[in-house]
């Protein structure tokens, strides 16, 4: 902490616009104003803003995004865009790391020593914003004034990043006017650091993220790109995570949205896959509505299972977005709303996208700056139009399928399912059900592997271990983070059925569903959730009758649904199966201190699979399984 020659009130009082002094002196709260003290006289800006719940407060925070050149403005009225570095286009897990006290040892994830991280992070924080304006905004996780509630700050230097989270999250002047003292709130300190011509990061040697779990603060310099910067998205995530696990709910990466059931039934599911797998085009399907695509808080109210979206906005991958596949989504995009265009080909005032559907120009500018068909980056790469990990954000107001009710409701919906999913080429069928709550949080959830993709820095396609679909984001040790979630459940009056989901089967290269099956394999989750129709008992869960996805197929896709295709589609891979069940086992074995009953589900799994292997052989037909 740097040395403050008078208590906190007098230094901000000193060194802010009076206007802007009075802003946060309005709020009753030592705690914040000895924080904002510290990191005003350490950043050394050259101004700050201090943004309250007004419209003209946050106009400002967007006005500065265009006049400092963070974003500028498109053809359409409301539409930005946004660079990133060209080596600033994901989240940087190598520069990640968790800041823990001595001797505590987190698997998997970067950690450091907390004392001396904070001394890394505070030494290339020293005097970064000299010359720029400081912007501290004011937000909430969760709906407001409810046991949910959860409020953060954050002080950045970009204007970009304040704005979009003025677009992600509920604004929270009011609600810490409201709370006082009592507010345990969440801290972000956020720089881009020092900006080249285009605006973007340049000393990406210096990037870093670290997260201090004892403060429950995090700070990252150097970067931009939303993944590493957005405080209260997948920062504040490590940090909530940490809180659930002690205060026993959950906080989990994970959409949230209403399947409509026969005769207006209203079914709401989360849905757990990794980053670029799947959860926002799955919340988004046209004749379903959505409530959340990335992050939901749930908690035990009365013996029930509530869920409610973190945010109130999407930062979503563009890629692939195409009229056919994602008409909302494409309508949404094209609509006149406030909406930021990140790392996309820009021509003529009018935004661009690989696999958009529709012809792209052969040249314009995008995230490497000047760019024409064919021009390569300096390890050789053909540059495509538009990043891989090219993002919009928007708010889900803007959204015709949105469930309204759903999202503002301060005690959330009943969870009628959870589901887990992943990238998995050979082994998982597109959809099963869990016999039960440990069955499901174990062979499903916490056994849950996918290939890697751009959402992350580094090599794509690699299958990895990602347990919940949070392995980046595990700020506790896996076994309590388990111990907790089974825990959860069983506390429950009324357990959420949970399923798992497979979207990514690849035969000699070819997808085996087209990615609108998913929408079928939600009609039938919400079926099985109120025992509406039967299933095929495999050793793996229980997986749909091939008569039912024919009838479902027709009703939501008004198509054909092929036996050849069920067969090829749900075969029960047996060698797949157990050589998965080695790997995740053996994980957690080095891994140590996790419930026991994780290798009991395992086992148990592993000796169904071996006994249908000795009858059926190593690739079975689900017609067989059914007449079993
Ligand atoms: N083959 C195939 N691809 C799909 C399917 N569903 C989604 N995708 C692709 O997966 C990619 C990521 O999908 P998103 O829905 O944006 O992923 P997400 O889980 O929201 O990702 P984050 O926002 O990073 O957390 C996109 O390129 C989609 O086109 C599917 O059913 N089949
Ligand atoms: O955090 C990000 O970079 C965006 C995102 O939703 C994810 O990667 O899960
Ligand atoms: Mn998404």
């Amino acid at each position: 902490m740097v040395a403050m020659e008078s208590n906190p009130l007098e230094f901000l009082e000193k060194k802010l616009d009076r206007e802007q002094f009075e802003k946060v002196k309005a709020i009753n709260n030592p705690e914040l104003h000895r924080f904002l003290a510290d990191w005003i006289a350490w950043l050394e800006p050259s101004k700050v803003f201090v943004c309250t719940d007004s419209p003209e407060d946050e106009f400002y925070v967007k006005w500065k995004a265009l006049y400092n050149g963070e974003e500028r403005m498109l053809e359409t009225p409301g539409h930005t865009v946004h660079y990133d570095n060209y080596y600033d286009q994901a989240r940087d897990k190598a520069n990640t790391k968790l800041l823990v006290p001595k001797g505590v040892k987190l698997p998997f994830l970067n950690t450091m020593d907390r004392e001396e991280g904070l001394r890394e992070i505070r030494e290339i924080m020293r005097g970064i914003m000299r010359g720029k304006e400081l912007f501290i905004c004011f937000f909430v996780l969760g709906p407001k004034n409810s046991v949910f509630t959860i409020p953060a700050v954050q002080l950045t230097d970009s204007a970009y990043v304040a704005h979009s989270e003025f677009l992600l999250y509920r604004k929270g002047y009011e609600e810490f006017r409201r709370l006082g003292p009592t507010a345990n709130f969440l801290k972000f300190v956020h720089s881009a650091g020092e900006l080249d011509d285009r605006k973007t990061s340049k000393n990406l040697d210096k990037r870093r993220i670290y997260i201090d779990l004892v403060d429950e603060a995090v700070y990252s310099a150097n970067t931009q790109y939303g993944g590493n910067t957005i405080g209260l998205k997948k920062l504040a995530f490590r940090l909530t995570i940490q809180r659930a696990v002690r205060e026993g709910w959950l906080s989990e990466h994970m959409f949230l949205m209403r399947i409509n059931g026969p005769s207006g039934r209203k079914t709401y599911f989360t849905g757990a896959y990794p980053s670029m797998c799947g959860k926002t085009s799955t919340a988004m399907l046209p004749w379903e509505n959505i409530v959340g695509d990335d992050l939901v808080f749930i908690k035990n109210l009365d013996g029930v299972a509530r869920a409610v979206n973190v945010e109130i906005g999407v930062f979503g991958i563009i890629e692939g977005i195409n009229e056919k596949d994602d008409p909302i989504i494409w309508q949404v995009l094209h609509s006149p709303v406030e909406i930021i265009f990140s790392n996309v080909l820009i021509k003529d005032g009018k935004p661009y996208w690989n696999g958009m559907g529709i012809p792209i120009p052969e040249e314009g500018e995008n995230h490497s700056g000047k760019w024409w068909r064919g021009k390569k980056d300096a390890e050789g790469r053909e540059i495509p139009p538009s990043h891989k990990n090219a993002r919009f954000t928007v708010r889900l107001e803007a959204f015709p399928n949105l469930d309204r009710e759903a999202l503002e409701s301060p005690c959330g919906v009943e969870v009628g399912g959870m589901i887990f999913g992943g990238r998995d080429p050979d082994t998982w069928p597109p959809v099963r059900e869990a016999f039960d709550w440990e069955h499901g949080v174990i062979t499903m959830g916490a056994a849950l592997e996918s290939e890697t993709t751009a959402a992350t820095l580094g090599k794509e396609g690699v299958r990895a271990f990602n347990p919940m679909s949070i392995l980046d984001f595990l700020s506790v040790h896996i076994g309590d983070y388990l111990r907790n979630y089974l825990e959860f459940g069983r506390k429950l009056k009324k357990r959420p059925k949970i399923f798992a989901v497979n979207y990514f089967l690849r035969e000699n290269g070819q997808w085996l569903n087209e990615k609108l099956d998913k929408a079928v394999w939600l009609k039938w989750m919400e079926l099985r959730v109120h025992g509406d129709v039967d299933a095929i008992e495999t050793p793996i869960g229980y997986i749909p009758k091939y008569e039912d996805l024919v009838r479902l197929f027709r009703e939501v896709l008004k198509k054909d649904y092929p036996k050849e295709d069920y067969e090829k589609q749900f075969k029960l891979r047996i060698p797949e199966l157990l050589a998965k069940i080695d790997r995740i086992e053996k994980i957690y074995k080095d891994v140590g201190n996790v419930p026991e009953e994780l290798f009991e589900q395992l086992e148990a799994e592993k000796n169904r699979l071996l006994k249908t292997r000795e009858k059926f052989g190593d690739y079975v037909s689900p017609f067989q399984l059914e007449k079993a």
